[in-house]
């Protein structure tokens, strides 16, 4: 099980610091979508350069034109490039296809989809390296969370790797281990901690301890 850092309310310079403080805890670092919105693909280039040892994961969330921004997102250093269950199946293909061509993975981001069982299914078939269940900011703050939808795509999902994102924290997290994800992906539950270090090393271990059973 890998944990991926979500780094989404910086700019630059502060991600260095923060990927610094905890580099030894992580696997996969997010340059989410309002980094990159911000800041452009740069952002996804300066970590690379900066942590050329991690796996970098540029959160662009595409719909569209999926061929060409995995393309770009690739040039400018991801490893993983993020496109929306809800695109249409040739945008899905057309990113796996791009992905491949360049030695780059896909993670197909399931949020908002209503009917998650069939689209898992599908997105799946569709050649996706990660399949992610995910309840975004505006339902974290209605308390809704996404650990339902993790148990729901480990039962049709036979291909990928599942992943899940959306307010984890290490209070909620033995429930998240429990339901067997391949990827934890832990924003605020890190970032907006005064120790980034000491929550980084307590998830990992939680991690590392469920991930034996
Ligand atoms: O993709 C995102 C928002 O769209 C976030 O990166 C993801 O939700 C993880 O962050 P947090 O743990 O703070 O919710």
């Amino acid at each position: 099980m890998k944990l991926q850092l979500a780094l989404d309310l910086v700019n630059i310079p502060e991600a260095v610091e923060l990927v610094r403080e905890v580099a030894e805890h992580i696997d996969i670092v997010e340059l989410g979508t309002p980094v990159i919105n911000r800041e452009g693909l740069k952002a996804v280039t300066e970590l690379k350069n900066a942590f050329p040892d991690l796996t970098i994961l540029a959160d662009v969330k595409i719909m569209d034109a999926a061929g060409y921004e995995v393309a770009q997102a690739s040039a400018a250093g991801a490893d993983i490039v993020t496109i929306l269950a809800q695109a249409e199946d040739a945008s899905i293909k057309g990113a796996v296809e791009e992905a491949k061509k360049q030695g780059k993975k896909i993670l197909v981001d399931m949020i908002a989809v209503k009917d998650i069982k069939t689209r898992a299914a599908e997105i799946d078939a569709l050649g996706a390296d990660y399949i992610c269940v995910h309840t975004g900011y505006d339902l974290q703050a209605e308390g809704k969370d996404s650990f339902e939808d993790l148990r729901t795509i480990k039962g049709v999902v036979k291909n990928a790797k599942t992943a899940i994102a959306g307010g984890i924290k290490l209070e909620t997290l033995p429930e998240v281990i429990e339901a067997q994800p391949d990827l934890v992906i832990v924003g605020g539950g890190i970032t907006s901690k005064e120790n980034k270090e000491e929550a980084a090393a307590q998830i990992r271990q939680l991690i590392n301890e469920g991930a034996t059973v």
